[in-house]
């Protein structure tokens, strides 16, 4: 696992787009289609804003979210919104875009028909993962309904999970899809989250979900 620490998050933005539209490039000279999964939240979104001009083959890019928060993509706490307004423009716009929301009450009204169209696109080439000071990462957060069954090593690859706290259900890429990924880079902001991830090493995936996708990650801060 390699650290990268940054003076500020613009120049950790600036620097992790071109990481990433690197990894993609040389993905794309070696299969006909690639994977970019990345998360949703506060922190991807100046990544996207630099990710979005990179000049390579985004036609034969599948840009998918790391996990989704169960509403419509209007709404205002949707990732896919987020990836769609932040990522999916300039010459980024020729990507696929792959949901992981569809209309309908649960996840689990429409998880078969979701996976079938992520499978095809799997494995994630270069994934941007996040971190929450709980040490949640995409929505495998702890003492949550479903972290469990996300955590096994023969898991689906989408989970439904639901804990008390979370304003509405999610669905999560589970941690074997996100581990397989070829290049992963974890990024945060803030001591409290660098302070997380020490704590997180001593403890099991169950009560730190970061760890279980952490082998093999770049980790990106800044303060
Ligand atoms: O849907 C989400 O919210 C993300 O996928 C989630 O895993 C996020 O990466 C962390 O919660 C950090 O969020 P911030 O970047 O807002 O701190």
């Amino acid at each position: 696992m390699k650290f990268v620490e940054y003076a500020d998050s613009e120049m950790m933005a600036i620097d992790l787009a071109n990481i990433v539209a690197a990894e993609l490039t040389e993905a794309l000279h070696q299969n006909d289609r690639v994977c970019l999964a990345v998360a949703g939240g506060t922190t991807p979104g100046p990544i996207f804003d630099a990710l979005c001009a990179a000049d390579l083959d985004w036609t034969r890019v599948d840009v998918m979210p790391t996990d989704e928060r169960w509403v419509p993509e209007d709404h205002a706490r949707s990732n896919a919104g987020l990836i769609k307004q932040r990522l999916l423009v300039d010459r980024a716009s020729a990507a696929r875009f792959l949901p992981l929301f569809m209309p309908a009450t649960r996840p689990e009204d429409v998880l078969p028909e979701l996976e079938s169209m992520i499978a095809p696109a799997l494995p994630i080439d270069v994934a941007l993962i996040g971190m929450g000071e709980d040490m949640h990462t995409a929505s495998l957060f702890p003492d949550s309904d479903g972290l469990a069954a996300a955590l096994d090593p023969h898991a689906p690859i989408l989970v439904p999970i639901r804990r008390p706290d979370l304003p509405e259900s999610r669905v999560t890429l589970s941690a074997r899809v996100l581990r397989a990924a070829t290049c992963k880079h974890v990024v945060f902001r803030g001591a409290a989250k660098k302070e997380a991830l020490t704590q997180s090493r001593h403890l099991p995936d169950i009560e730190a979900p970061i760890q279980s996708v952490l082998s093999d990650a770049t980790i990106h801060w800044a303060v």
